[in-house]
Parts: C-alpha cells; structure tokens; sequence
C-alpha cells in the first residue's frame, strides 16, 4: 500500500494571509485524517512563511497517523524535530530563501553531514528520509548515510508528464529499483496531481508513500478537501 501524506503548508499560506486563526491548521489536520490521510506532512520554513514552529507542537500532540516534518537539518530544525519526535523526518536540501524545494541532495558531497544527522534522528526513534533526484549515482550514497527511505523529488515527472509519460518516469523506475534492490524504503513528492499520481503508482507499484500539499489543496477549491483527499486515495489505490 502508498500511503497518502497530505502537506497542509498552503493551509498555514492562508491562514498568516490574515494575521488570526482561520483556517485553524490544527483542526485541517484532524479532518485531513478523518477523511482519509494517512499521514500529515509538514515544511516549516527558516522564514515561518507558511507553517511556523508553534504549528508543529500543536500538531505533533493532534495527529494520529504518520507525523512527517520536512526541512533543511540546520540547528533550529533538529532541536524541533527531536522536540516533537515525530514518526518521519525528511531532510531536504533547501537553501533559506528558497521558493519552494527545487532539487535533492547531492548525497556524494554532502555525506558526512546526512550520515551523522540520519544517526542523530534514529538515536530518538524518528525514521530518516532523503530527499533524492532520479539518478542512480546518488542512490548507493545515500544508503551509506544510514537513512531508512529516500523521498523521489518528482517535479521533473510532473513536468514532463503530459509530453511523454513512459519517457517521464523512466528514470524514477529506474532508481527505484535499485532503492529496493538496496534495502531503501521509498517516498515520492512534489507537484504530485490527480493527473500523474496513478501512472507513477503504476510504475512502481511498492512506492511506500506519497506527501502531497500544492495541488491538492488547490483541487480542495473546486472539490472539498473531503472529496479531494478520497480522489487522491483512488489513485493510489492500484493494487
Ligand atoms: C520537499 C518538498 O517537495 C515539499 O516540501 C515542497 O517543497 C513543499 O514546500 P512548500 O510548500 O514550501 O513549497
Ligand atoms: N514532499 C513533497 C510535499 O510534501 C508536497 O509537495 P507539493 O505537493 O506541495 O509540491
């Protein structure tokens, strides 16, 4: 089964748009989960620009299902991270400043420092994920670092997806075979839509999640987050 992470970000985007409490991120998540996520995922940025660092308490003491933070492992996002001991803790490569995530981890260079964090994060119990690009040289790296799964960055996917889609994931295959062939639990993200999900969970079928925040809640306009979420389950639901 692919799990469904739903990111609620653009939920913080919206309410900061006002300065109070509506909507209220603790109580999207909760109905995130009644309507059927299967996990809560979460971006604070450097910036606070959209969740802020008093969201993630407050979550981690409502989520039921899987509690995944995203973010850079500088000193302020590990002190959170073993704070709130979340299930899952993805390590993105993101500089302050950046708009959104952009690329994964050149896990070549930046070894020593995944695989000492990746040690730091297990020691409190919280699993490790790398976010990754579709090249296989990263992958072998990436498993001496410790981590449990590598998380797909599947914008280039989304973005070729409508030219050619069999020429689209052809390189996400292929890596992922070789992070099963590895002993690497897979995740996958970014720009994942109602239109690309169910192909890429066909492609690789044992994908063991997917964190989604972007379009769907953009979809969650025209649908309701209620509908939304369940067409989301749909896609992944190939099995
Ligand atoms: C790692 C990743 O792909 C997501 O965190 C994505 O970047 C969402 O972050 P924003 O909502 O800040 O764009
Ligand atoms: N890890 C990816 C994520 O959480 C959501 O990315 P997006 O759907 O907002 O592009």
């Amino acid at each position: 089964m692919t799990k469904l992470s739903v990111n609620i970000n653009k939920i913080a985007t919206l309410r900061n748009a006002r300065g109070a409490n509506n909507p209220n991120v603790v109580q999207v998540a909760k109905d995130c989960e009644r309507f059927g996520a299967q996990g809560i995922t979460v971006h604070p940025r450097p910036d606070e620009r959209h969740i802020r660092h008093q969201d993630v308490f407050d979550l981690a003491e409502v989520v039921t299902t899987e509690f995944n933070i995203e973010g850079y492992p500088d000193k302020r996002f590990l002190d959170l991270v073993k704070k709130v001991k979340p299930a899952q803790a993805t390590l993105v490569p993101d500089p302050p400043d950046a708009l959104t995530s952009n690329t994964g981890w050149d896990t070549i260079t930046h070894q020593h420092l995944l695989r000492d964090v990746v040690a730091e994060l297990q020691s409190e119990g919280i699993r490790v994920s790398i976010f990754i690009n579709p090249e296989v040289k990263y992958f072998e790296p990436a498993k001496q670092t410790g981590t449990d799964r590598v998380e797909l960055y599947t914008e280039p996917y989304a973005a070729n997806y409508h030219q050619k889609r069999e020429q689209a994931v052809k390189p996400y295959v292929e890596v992922s075979n070789l992070a099963k062939e590895i002993g690497l639990g897979l995740n996958a993200g970014h720009d994942l839509d109602l239109h690309n999900l169910q192909f890429l969970k066909k492609s690789i079928p044992f994908l063991d999640e997917v964190s989604i925040g972007h379009a769907l809640i953009c979809d969650a306009l025209y649908y309701g987050l209620e509908n939304t979420i369940q067409m989301y389950r749909r896609k992944l639901d190939t099995e």
